[in-house]
């Protein structure tokens, strides 16, 4: 398969298929957590973006980082990269992971706000991008985000003596404004610099 979207139509039915794969991943995830009776109520509290990324060759005293590496803030990204490889995810035991190029292939990244869900039962991978192909790279993503004005708080089932409570409860708008002030400063996950119960 070679990703062409040439119209709105194009466009509509390939979010669909992306929304479908979000959805699916987020149910086995809940699932596995003995949370399937809570799927549809915090399905209810994501909205989307869909991102079209465009990396240019860097010039030749430039880095070849693309994309510096980070944790999403949302709550799951999907990532698609059609041509140029470039994407890497640093696993639990911190090597990282060179995603190889596929047209089939699909990258699902559990994002800060779903651990802040889960009280830290997922590992949120850094990830980052070098461009080392002499040509401009283009990638896709989904990002299943909180709505506008919803509290986001941990689940009190995902909360016992071996997990105690890690975070406090949060207005996602004010954590993006947070992050957006430099707030998260040397912390690795924004959300322990923002909302840590130890803070
Ligand atoms: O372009 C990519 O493959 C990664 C993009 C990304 O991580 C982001 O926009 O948060
Ligand atoms: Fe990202």
């Amino acid at each position: 398969m070679y990703l062409f979207l040439c119209g709105s139509e194009d466009i509509h039915l390939y979010s669909n298929k992306l929304f479908e794969l979000d959805a699916m991943v987020m149910k086995m995830v809940f699932e596995s957590l003995d949370l399937g009776p809570y799927f549809n109520e915090y399905m209810e509290l994501k909205c989307y973006t869909l991102k079209l990324m465009k990396y240019r060759v860097p010039k030749p005293n430039e880095s070849d980082l693309g994309l510096h590496a980070h944790a999403d803030s949302g709550i799951m990204t999907i990532l698609h990269q059609n041509d140029v490889e470039g994407l890497e995810i640093q696993m639990k035991d911190d090597k990282w992971f060179k995603v190889k190029l596929s047209p089939h292939l699909f990258t699902v990244m559990v994002a800060e706000t779903l651990n802040v869900w889960l009280n830290r039962r997922l590992h949120v991978p850094y990830h980052r991008v070098f461009i080392r192909e002499n040509k401009t790279r283009f990638s896709l993503g989904l990002f299943a985000l909180p709505k506008v004005g919803k509290l986001m708080k941990t689940m009190e089932e995902m909360v016992d003596e071996e997990h105690p409570l890690s975070f406090k409860s949060f207005d996602y708008d004010e954590f993006i404004k947070f992050l957006f002030r430099g707030g998260q400063g040397k912390e690795k996950y924004a959300v322990k610099a923002y909302c840590s119960v130890l803070n």
